[in-house]
Parts: structure tokens; C-alpha cells; sequence
């Protein structure tokens, strides 16, 4: 494992010089849009993944945010679980999706639509719903925007004959994006410690347990995300690595900061930009000193929208290597699969797919 140096994540060097391990990329764009757009690319391209500063999400929405995930978190577990289980929204303790994985957190996930946070409040916050609504809806709001920004530059970076396809996709009114809270407490007891009910007597009663690497224990088990880009922030507390593109096995660990949000390609962009920009392994390392809490926004577009490599991405030397699909399609497959599993494997073209690219 690799333990990156503050050095490494300084603001990314222009295009001649080596890219950080963990780029950091100025969203205030000060060497201009063009710039930036190519920067996006380069670090999407190379390392699936960068942080963003200078992004233009309010520190307020973050902070208000954290103090209802944190007062959420802080009920007894029989309230938390009013509004559970995950299925697959919701909250959940330990059980991570449906196939045996389990993590050392509690979360909750929400689906990203007000009408839906709207109704998940009622249970969260049953005294002040509109409280913990109008934190989350502030907070997408500012988030989606980011996201919406990072994919314009890209499709500006990528050449796009439509820059703006890939923001489109995930800002339709219809779009399938998720928020996930987690909260990793500094000790596994507390998950699971007598008389704690927030776990189910059925996980306790499995023996799931998520192996430990090197003494470590793993909060959330390696994965990628399976939808177009996620957006994290997490409080002062590592645990999050990354795995190196390069096929050299190195997790790299991102030191945190509450002031930045980290944002990582998911299996769809990989597959519209037919491999050019890569979905990266993460994985979350238990800590035992201070509690971690992190927000995902995973932007997703709507279930009915058809996936398939950009034209652009795809010529003679570099044909399609996934087949069309819609999102409904991977998300079945996703959900029917462990959190490791890698599931863009699931869709590569065949060789027909290949050689009708050659017709058209
Ligand atoms: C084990 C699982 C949990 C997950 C659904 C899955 O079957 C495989 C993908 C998992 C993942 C990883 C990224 C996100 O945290 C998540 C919400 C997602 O979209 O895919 C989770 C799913 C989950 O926890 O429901
Ligand atoms: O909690 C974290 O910091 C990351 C978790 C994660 O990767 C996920 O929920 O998909
Ligand atoms: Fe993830």
C-alpha cells in the first residue's frame, strides 16, 4: 500500500509534468476552461479519480448537511431502523446490498428525487421533516451542479460534437441519482454491542465478517461504482483508498479534507467513453480514532436511458468493447451481484458488436 505524502495532492501540474497521485484540480479553472477540460480528462483518464477545490459548493449546505446526518445517527437504534431496512433504499447497519457483504457502518441511502426525500423525512426526522428535507435537497442541489459542471468539461475535454450529453443525462427530471450517508463509529462493538439493536439478529447470527488487510479492519469492501460519477466529501478522518489504474495492485490512501470533494468515474462513464475514462477500485480502511462520516451523491441517469459508447470514443483501432444497454439492465445485474464483483464485465461486446461498429 502506498501512503501518499501532502505533496502528492498539490494542484495537478499542466499537461508535461507527471500527474499527482491523487490529482487535485482547481474547479476556478485559473489557467482557463480549456485548461481545466483538459486537466478533467487527464486525471479521469489515468486515475478515474481526482479532488476537486475551489468547486463552488457551499460550505453552509455541507455543514448543514453533517449536522442531520450526525443527529440521525445519533438516535437509538429502534428509531433508525423505522426507517430501514435498505431495500435497497434506506438505512442499513453492517449489511451492504443483499448478496453477503457486509461493512463496519450504518447508512443511509436516499433516492435523490425531493418528492422521494420528502417521504424517507417523515421517518428520519418525524418531529421536523422539512428540517432534514430541505438540508438534503440544498445539498443535492449544490452537488448536481458540480457534477453537471465536471461532465460538461469532460465532454468539452473528450470532444464531443455535444458537450453537454453527458450532463443531461443525470440532470433529467427522471434521473435515477442516489445520496448515501455513511457513518463508520471508531470501534465494530458499537454496531453490534449488547443490547444494540441496529443491526439484525439475522447478521449477527450470519458470522459475515469482512476481512482485515495487513491488521487493518475494512469499513466498506473494494468496489466500483456502478453509475456516472460520484461526488464524496467526508469529515477530518481517513480510510478512503484508491486502487491504482495501472494493473500494479497499489491502494493508495487519500488523505482527507473537509474542504474538497473527491469525485471518482463510475462503470457508466467508463462505458460511454468505451474505456477512455476508467471506473476505479475504492475501498474504505476502519478507523479507531474519530468517527467518519462521508456523503455520496452518485449521479445516475434516468433507468430508461440507453448506454452506449459515444461515437467519438469509438474507431477502427479502438471498437466497442460494451454492448448497448439501459440503465434499468446494469442496475439488475448490479444489484444481483457482490460489491466486488466487476460488473462491466458482464457487458462486453461480442464480436458481432465489434464488427457492426465496422458497417456503420
Ligand atoms: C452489494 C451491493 C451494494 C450495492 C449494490 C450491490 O449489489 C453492488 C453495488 C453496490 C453499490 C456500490 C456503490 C454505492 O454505494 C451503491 C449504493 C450502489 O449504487 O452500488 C451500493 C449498492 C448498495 O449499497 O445498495
Ligand atoms: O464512505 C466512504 O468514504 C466511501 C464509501 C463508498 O465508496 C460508497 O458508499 O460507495
Ligand atoms: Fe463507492
Amino acid at each position: 500500500m502506498v501512503v501518499v505524502p501532502s505533496a502528492a495532492s498539490r494542484e495537478m501540474a499542466p499537461e508535461s509534468l507527471p500527474l499527482g497521485i491523487i490529482p487535485a484540480v482547481d474547479m476556478s479553472a485559473p489557467s482557463g476552461r480549456g485548461e481545466l477540460a483538459r486537466r478533467l480528462v487527464r486525471a479521469c483518464a489515468e486515475r478515474g479519480f481526482f479532488k476537486a477545490v475551489n468547486h463552488g459548493v457551499p460550505a453552509r449546505a455541507a455543514a448543514r448537511l453533517d449536522a442531520a446526518a450526525s443527529a440521525f445517527f445519533a438516535r437509538p437504534a429502534r428509531a433508525k431502523q423505522a426507517a430501514g431496512p435498505p431495500d435497497p433504499l434506506g438505512y442499513g447497519c453492517r449489511n451492504i446490498g443483499a448478496n453477503g457483504d457486509v461493512g463496519e457502518l450504518e447508512y443511509l441511502i436516499l433516492h435523490a428525487d425531493p418528492a422521494a426525500v420528502a417521504r424517507k423525512a417523515m421517518v428520519i426526522d418525524a418531529e421536523d421533516p422539512s428540517r432534514f428535507s430541505v438540508a438534503v435537497n440544498e445539498y443535492v442541489d449544490a452537488v448536481r451542479r458540480l457534477a453537471c459542471r465536471v461532465l460538461d468539461l469532460l465532454g468539452e475535454g473528450l470532444g464531443l460534437r455535444d458537450p453537454t450529453s453527458l450532463s443531461r443525462l443525470i440532470s433529467a427530471a427522471d434521473s435515477d441519482s442516489l445520496l448515501r450517508i455513511n457513518h463508520y463509529p471508531t470501534s465494530a462493538a458499537a454496531l453490534r454491542g449488547p443490547g444494540d439493536r441496529s443491526c439484525t439478529a439475522e447478521d449477527a447470527k450470519s458470522g459475515n465478517s469482512n476481512g482485515g488487510v495487513n491488521g487493518t479492519t475494512i469499513g466498506f469492501g473494494e468496489h466500483t461504482d456502478p453509475q456516472i460519477l460520484s461526488v464524496l466529501r467526508a469529515n477530518d478522518v481517513d480510510g478512503l483508498q484508491v486502487l491504482l489504474p495501472d494493473g500494479r495492485g497499489e491502494w493508495v490512501q487519500v488523505p482527507a479534507d473537509p474542504a474538497a470533494f473527491f469525485i471518482n468515474v463510475g462503470d457508466l462513464l467508463q462505458a460511454l467513453t468505451n474505456g477512455r475514462l476508467v471506473s476505479i477500485r475504492h475501498r474504505v480502511i476502519a478507523s479507531t480514532s474519530k468517527p467518519r462520516l462521508s456523503t455520496i451523491y452518485f449521479a445516475a441517469p434516468p433507468l430508461h436511458a440507453r448506454v452506449a459508447a459515444l461515437p467519438e470514443t469509438v474507431a477502427a483501432g479502438t471498437p466497442r468493447r460494451y454492448r448497448p444497454f439501459t440503465w434499468a439492465e446494469y442496475k439488475k445485474a448490479m444489484y444481483a451481484h457482490r460489491l466486488s464483483h466487476n460488473r462491466l464485465d458482464l457487458f462486453h461486446a461480442s464480436g458481432d458488436d465489434a464488427a457492426d461498429d465496422e458497417h456503420n
